[in-house]
């Protein structure tokens, strides 16, 4: 069954539909990717599914839960989490704190038994410490724990992101532009990272212009143009789809949809 369901979504800028009627789905441990040139509408698909922006039109549905424009932190009680093309950490904050803010996202106990500092949440607070390790592992920054995370290099600030959205134990993760700004060894790290996500079980959706990487890694590929879907299948059928190759070209895209 599908984790992931999107059916018949759009939304409208004043005039502008910048999705129309986009449907398709995921599946647990699936990768799939959203391609298209530059303002084809990637980013406003990801905003109404993380409940960003409320749709016009159409459905999104979450293990089979209607869950169209509830908002990202109900999502993430769901098991929904997402990154952001513009890198969300707090470079003041060390590596490991930047983790557990993802952590104290899901905090569930009252106020007063924080500040009082109950020993309930002394030890959640080191169940949420021992976690953030473990996920600092995950995402090889295990070393850095203690580090700015403003010291890091770009590629590694873009792991640690990845690693605070697994905080909220996703069973779907979103990762928009996840290799934006990499160079050819960090994008080949998160290539292995989001690879070893998927083959853990959870589902990425994944809105990326290295086609290159986009082609590696991907079991589906959606290609938006002009908001509209306009092809769909595996990464060679679509690679080879002349519309898809078109609607490259006619951008005047430095990426190509072929490589
Ligand atoms: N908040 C907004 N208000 C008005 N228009 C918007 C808004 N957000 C996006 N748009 C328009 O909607 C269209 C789709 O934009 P979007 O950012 O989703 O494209 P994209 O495929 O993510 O582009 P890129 O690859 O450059 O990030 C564009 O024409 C854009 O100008």
């Amino acid at each position: 069954m599908s984790l992931l369901e999107v059916s018949g979504l759009g939304i409208a800028f004043g005039g502008l539909m910048a999705v129309n009627d986009v449907s398709f789905a995921v599946k647990p441990g699936e990768i799939v990717s959203v391609i298209g040139p530059n303002g084809a509408g990637k980013t406003t698909l990801f905003n109404m599914i993380s409940g960003i922006y409320r749709p016009g039109r159409g459905a999104v549905r979450l293990n089979g839960e209607d869950v169209t424009g509830e908002a990202p932190h109900r999502l993430a009680e769901k098991g929904l989490s997402r990154t952001f093309q513009n890198l969300q950490i707090f470079q003041e904050m060390t590596v490991l704190d930047n983790v557990l803010a993802g952590y104290h996202l899901q905090e569930r106990g009252p106020i007063w038994a924080d500040l009082l500092s109950l020993p309930s949440m002394r030890r959640r607070a080191t169940i949420a410490r021992d976690g953030a390790r473990a996920l600092l592992e995950r995402v090889r920054l295990d070393k850095t724990e203690g580090q700015q995370a403003g010291s890091l290099s770009y590629g590694s600030l873009k792991r640690l992101e990845i690693a605070r959205a697994l905080a909220l134990n996703p069973k779907i993760l979103l990762l928009d532009e996840p290799a934006a700004g990499c160079n050819a060894v960090e994008t080949e790290e998160i290539d292995h990272l989001i690879t070893e996500l998927a083959g853990s079980g959870i589902a990425i959706l994944l809105v990326e212009h290295d086609m290159k990487l986009v082609m590696r890694i991907s079991s589906h590929i959606i290609v938006l143009d002009h908001g509209e879907k306009i092809a769909e299948g595996d990464p060679a059928t679509v690679s080879r789809d002349p519309q898809v190759i078109a609607a490259y070209l006619g951008a005047g895209q430095e990426e190509e949809a072929e490589c």
